[in-house]
């Protein structure tokens, strides 16, 4: 028996995410004894500033590597979208989930779609991602900044602060609040965030015991699926709390990625597809294709008014 201790963030969204995956684990690996272990991080405790300002969305995840690398914890489990592009040396993804539903979605209290709401709109969303598509499609509508966890965020529109809010599907549906969503979003229309619907699976580089046990819970599309997505997200440095999305698909071997690089304000938008079956490569090559129409000059105008 070895006792496996798994380290989870606080909200209910990420003790579900790790109360499944411990379960799958439990399911494989009969000799583990798991164990959880709650763990707070800045990102929870400061929830009245933009995300963007305080370091993104990688500030969830540092604390909990922090606790692996200490030996506190033995297993992290982490939305894979949260995850900055560098894994800290020492740490490994050990496995990833069979992604879930990979798209965003509109809840609108009124129950219109994004093609119904009335001009002026406000639509509740932190993510600049979302913000620059959303306003591409419906440049008549007007973005607020929203934070907190799912039910706050919810509860804000429910409440009046605003007409509609963006959020993941698949967090939703693994709340068991799939009936919340108005509408799903076409990647035609949203591109989802790299890694989106999948978790991520840490644990430290040398514990082939915790390695092993963790291969078999692995899936191997949406594994090749995320390398190609964060090779992409990879070519764009620090890309993560950047308008900057992928999604890619896994068939037979041969994946499909396609990518958007956006102006926050939605007047400007690029996207492009790429197939290949080297996902790292897929992942640079479609970098290459957008940073050929601009991207590259897109991200660094922005990164400059974000550091002023
Ligand atoms: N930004 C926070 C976050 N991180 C992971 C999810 C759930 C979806 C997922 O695991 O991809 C969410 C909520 C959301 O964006 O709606």
């Amino acid at each position: 028996m070895r006792t496996v201790v798994v380290g989870t963030r606080k909200s209910a969204l990420a003790l579900t995410q790790t109360g499944w995956v411990m379960d799958r684990l439990r399911e494989a690996n009969s000799r583990w004894e798991l164990r959880q272990e709650k763990i707070v991080t800045k990102g929870d405790r400061i929830l009245d500033v933009t995300l963007s300002k305080i370091g993104g969305k990688g500030l969830f995840v540092k604390e909990i590597e922090q606790a692996l690398l200490d030996g506190r914890i033995d297993i992290a489990v982490h939305s894979m979208k949260d995850m900055p592009g560098e894994i800290p040396d020492g740490l490994v993804i050990g496995a990833v989930t069979r992604r879930e539903d990979p798209r965003d979605c509109l809840i609108t209290r009124s129950g219109q779609s994004l093609e119904e709401l009335p001009s002026g709109a406000r639509i509740g969303t932190s993510s600049l991602r979302r913000q620059a598509q959303i306003l591409a499609y419906r440049p008549d509508v007007t973005v607020e900044p929203v934070r907190g966890n799912l039910d706050t965020r919810l509860r804000k529109m429910q409440e009046g602060q605003f007409d509609g809010i963006l959020l993941a599907v698949a967090g939703l549906s693994r709340m068991g609040w799939q009936d919340r969503v108005t509408q799903a979003l076409s990647t035609d229309i949203m591109v989802p965030a790299v890694g989106q619907g999948a978790l991520a699976i840490q644990c430290r580089a040398d514990d082939t015991e915790v390695l092993e046990g963790l291969k078999k819970i692995n899936d191997p599309e949406t594994e090749r699926a995320v390398r190609a997505e964060r090779a992409f997200l990879h070519a764009f440095e620090g890309g993560c709390h950047l308008p900057v999305g992928a999604y890619a698909e896994e068939t037979g071997g041969l994946i499909r990625l396609i990518g958007m690089v956006a102006h926050p304000d939605g007047q400007k938008v690029l996207r492009g597809t790429v197939e290949g079956t080297e996902p790292e490569q897929v992942g640079r090559t479609l970098a290459q294709q957008l940073l050929e129409k601009g991207a590259g000059e897109l991200l660094s105008a922005l990164r400059e008014g974000m550091s002023r």
